[in-house]
């Protein structure tokens, strides 16, 4: 007998490898009821091995998987599930009604059809074949077939990767709606947008490592960081690489200096009253894998920061 607040999943020091590939290195993470949850990182991150495992598709080398309790390559343990792959097969012939109907009929106490097109905003399509529809009706049908049976966990794998911005709005609504009701969502992106819009926590993984799992707004403030490129006659490297908020620094033997920081005016702020002189200095965001890479430094301290001298 399961309680509301137990886990949903939970996953303890959990290692998965693809012969010499470490897609997973001792990952753990547990999902509670009503989370909507953003699995965060860039290509080959892992986010994908790991809802294989969630799902009961692969299982761990080593650690521990549970769902609802119990092992999810039981099928007992996934009757409350509900999943979409990242690739959407659904037959070009049927009707999007009939497909509805068809998965619909696999439950004990489905959501009626109605109900259920109307959730995903297709009862105007509800006649049209699968075929005829756009990539972003698809990919809102598959989420309300997986939300069929009434499930009380979603995992979606890169949910609108491939749609456009409408579409990928529309999809995001639908989410919201099943997580207004009570659901709890797990979804893997690379997108900060829309981990952004959607996830209340956030667990950033990179080469099978989770980098952080915290609320959308400290994991925000890790991400969100600025690129800051100037001149300088100055050898600074070090001392600029120690400063606060400076999550990477390299000095080209040119003397550019290219860093990487939380927060760009007190950077600023600290070159003047260091005397650093510098010129033609250039402040732009970083980009998500930049970000990626300085956690990974940052939470790696026996490497070393500062490639100072480094070339590009
Ligand atoms: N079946 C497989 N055989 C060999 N290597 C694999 C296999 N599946 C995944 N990998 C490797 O494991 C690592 C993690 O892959 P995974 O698909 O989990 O990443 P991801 O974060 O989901 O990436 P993406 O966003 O591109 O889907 C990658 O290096 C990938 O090449």
């Amino acid at each position: 007998m399961t309680h509301t607040t137990d886990p949903l999943v939970t996953v303890e020091h959990v290692t998965r490898t693809f012969g010499a590939t470490v897609a997973l290195d001792d990952v753990s993470l547990t999902v509670r009821p009503g989370e909507l949850v953003g699995l965060l990182g860039p290509n080959g991150a892992g986010k994908s091995t790991l809802l294989s495992l969630l799902t009961g598709q692969r299982r761990p080398d080593r650690g521990v998987v549970r769902l609802y309790g119990g092992d999810p390559r039981d099928p007992a343990s996934r009757t409350r599930l509900g999943l979409t792959p990242q690739e959407t097969g659904l037959p070009p012939t049927l009707k999007v009604k009939e497909v509805v109907e068809f998965i619909a009929g696999h439950y004990p106490d489905p959501l009626p059809t109605g109900e259920l097109l109307d959730l995903v905003g297709l009862t105007d399509l509800a006649g049209r074949q699968t075929g005829g529809l756009s990539g972003g009706q698809k990919r809102r049908l598959a989420v309300g077939l997986a939300l069929a049976g009434r499930p009380g966990l979603l995992l979606l794998d890169e949910p609108t990767t491939g749609l456009d911005v409408d579409a990928r709005h529309d999809l995001w609504d639908v989410l919201r709606s099943y997580h207004a009701t009570g659901g709890t969502v797990v979804l893997t992106s690379h997108y900060l947008e829309e981990v952004q819009a959607l996830a209340e926590r956030v667990v950033v993984i990179d080469h099978g490592r989770v980098l952080a799992d915290d609320t959308l707004a400290a994991v925000l403030a890790r991400v969100q960081l600025r690129r800051v490129t100037f001149r300088t006659t100055a050898p600074t490297g070090e001392a600029l690489a120690a400063l606060p908020g400076v999550a990477r620094c390299e000095q080209d033997q040119d003397g550019t200096v290219d860093l990487v920081t939380a927060d760009a005016d007190a950077l600023v702020r600290d070159l003047v009253t260091r005397s650093v002189p510098f010129e033609g200095i250039t402040v732009a965001g970083a980009s998500l894998e930049e970000a990626f890479l300085a956690m990974t430094r940052v939470d790696a301290p026996h490497e070393p920061t500062i490639p100072t001298g480094a070339t590009r």
